[in-house]
């Protein structure tokens, strides 16, 4: 973590650089005729996303593939326009800037890319990629020479290589011009959008801790895009985890490595058992696929693969009871079974019977449909009766815990957190 961290000063004194308010993105798909006439479904690529980032401090943002990590970067640089929502650098709206204010404000914010191979020209020598923004912005004209120079030192370069061009240098140290290059115009603020992730495993901790050292010395801040856990908790003073387009949790990253309090973090730490170690999740980690950002779940958009997905309140049953018939909902669902005969059925989803009352009606009913091959009519019973009332489905969450690791807020946006809920947890 670095040094500059503000997390021991009260947090009234501590000065927020960035602020994110409901931030919305959601893709048109298509532009021709027809899709004028008939509009193709959006993809809600980030969907009502709010936090903070203190000047001085690293936000770490970790997520799968696909999950608007990028988008919610490019917006929060203004290089995508939001669908919804606002973002505010230095209590400035950036929607709303122009002239010198938005000059200022691309000045202020950069940004720096995954593959630093192709974000280097290779016919430009890496001395003038580094001046490139310092002329772009009319900036440091008769000591741009000696200020690249500087930098590329600074970023642990031999400023000798001022006239070398990019093939000549490792992943590495293209990675390293990249900071100097982005460092070249003074910013406040740098969005690294897996900016390791190209890099030998041995390469990344030297580049991660000199950019740490940049962020002493500059007075920095970071919000730091990855997908590698390890990466995040070295750098990151807290961190935010985003799922199919919304964030689920965030915290200080002692106390989210050490207390996750979303289940979809718990799984991506791998810090909870495999609800069906035969199905084949990524990671071998977690059931089923991501759903479409085309048309996400209902309240909870993790709720469709939760191990701990909460029984709708009008059933009485037992934890063991309800983890049957969630992974028997969601198996007919997914169709991930052939139905070879009632008893096959029973002991492949019911070993120990079917729940007792008003649930295991629903089952029979559901296992009756199954047998005459009604595999629609089951699922749509299953889904009404046991997915669909779940508080999970019902109602998007959104709650603060208690911390015990650091002072910080701790949000998890998981039901469990509910007053009143009593957790199956473990059911699983
Ligand atoms: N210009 C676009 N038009 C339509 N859909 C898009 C566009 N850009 C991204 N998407 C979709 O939005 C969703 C979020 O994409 P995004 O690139 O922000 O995710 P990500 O977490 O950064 O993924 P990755 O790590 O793979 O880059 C994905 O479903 C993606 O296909």
């Amino acid at each position: 973590m670095s040094s500059t961290t503000t997390k021991t000063e009260p947090r009234e004194d501590r000065e927020t650089i960035l602020r994110v308010e409901g931030l919305t993105k959601h893709y048109s798909q298509g532009s021709g005729l027809f899709d004028s006439i008939w509009p193709k479904p959006k993809v809600k690529a980030v969907d009502n996303v709010s936090f903070e980032i203190e000047r001085g401090e690293t936000l770490g943002l970790v997520g799968e593939s696909g999950c608007g990590k990028s988008t919610l970067a490019r917006s929060v640089l203004n290089l995508v326009e939001p669908t919804d929502g606002a973002v505010y650098f230095n209590g400035r709206d950036i929607a709303n800037l122009s002239g010198e204010e938005l000059r200022q404000q691309r000045e202020d914010m950069q940004m720096i890319f995954q593959d630093p191979q192709s974000s280097l020209d290779p016919r430009m020598k890496v001395g003038t990629i580094v001046e490139e923004p310092m002329r772009a912005h009319d900036l440091y004209e008769g000591e741009r020479e000696e200020r690249a120079r500087e930098l590329l030192e600074k970023v642990g370069l031999d400023p000798q290589h001022y006239n070398r061009y990019p093939h000549q240098f490792s992943g590495g140290q293209r990675q390293r011009v990249n900071l100097a290059r982005a460092l070249a115009v003074n910013p406040d603020f740098i969005v690294c959008d897996e900016p390791v992730s190209a890099l030998d495993v041995s390469i990344q901790a030297q580049v991660l801790n000199t950019m740490q050292e940049l962020q002493d010395e500059f007075g920095l801040t970071y919000l730091f895009i990855a997908h590698d856990l390890s990466v995040i908790r070295h750098i990151s003073d807290r961190v935010a985890v985003m799922y199919l387009g919304q964030m689920v949790e965030l915290a200080e990253t002692e106390e989210l490595y050490e207390n996750p309090q979303h289940p979809y973090t718990q799984a991506l730490l791998g810090s909870i058992p495999v609800p069906d170690p035969r199905s084949k999740g990524r990671r071998g980690l977690l059931e089923g696929d991501v759903p479409s950002p085309i048309n996400p779940p209902s309240g909870c958009r993790f709720r469709t693969r939760c191990p701990k997905l909460i029984a709708p309140d009008e059933y009485d049953m037992t934890e063991r009871e309800w983890a049957d018939v969630r992974r028997f909902t969601r198996a007919v669902k997914r169709r991930t079974f052939e139905v070879q005969g009632e008893a096959q059925l029973r002991s492949e989803f019911f070993e120990q019977g079917v729940p007792s009352g008003k649930a295991g009606d629903t089952v029979e009913t559901a296992l009756d449909s199954l047998l005459s091959e009604e595999w629609d009519q089951a699922e749509t019973l299953l889904q009404e009766s046991f997915a669909e009332p779940s508080i999970c489905a019902q109602e998007k969450p959104d709650y603060t815990v208690e911390t015990e690791h650091g002072m910080d807020v701790h949000h998890a946006a998981c039901h469990l957190h509910r007053d009143g809920i009593e957790s199956t947890a473990n059911a699983d």
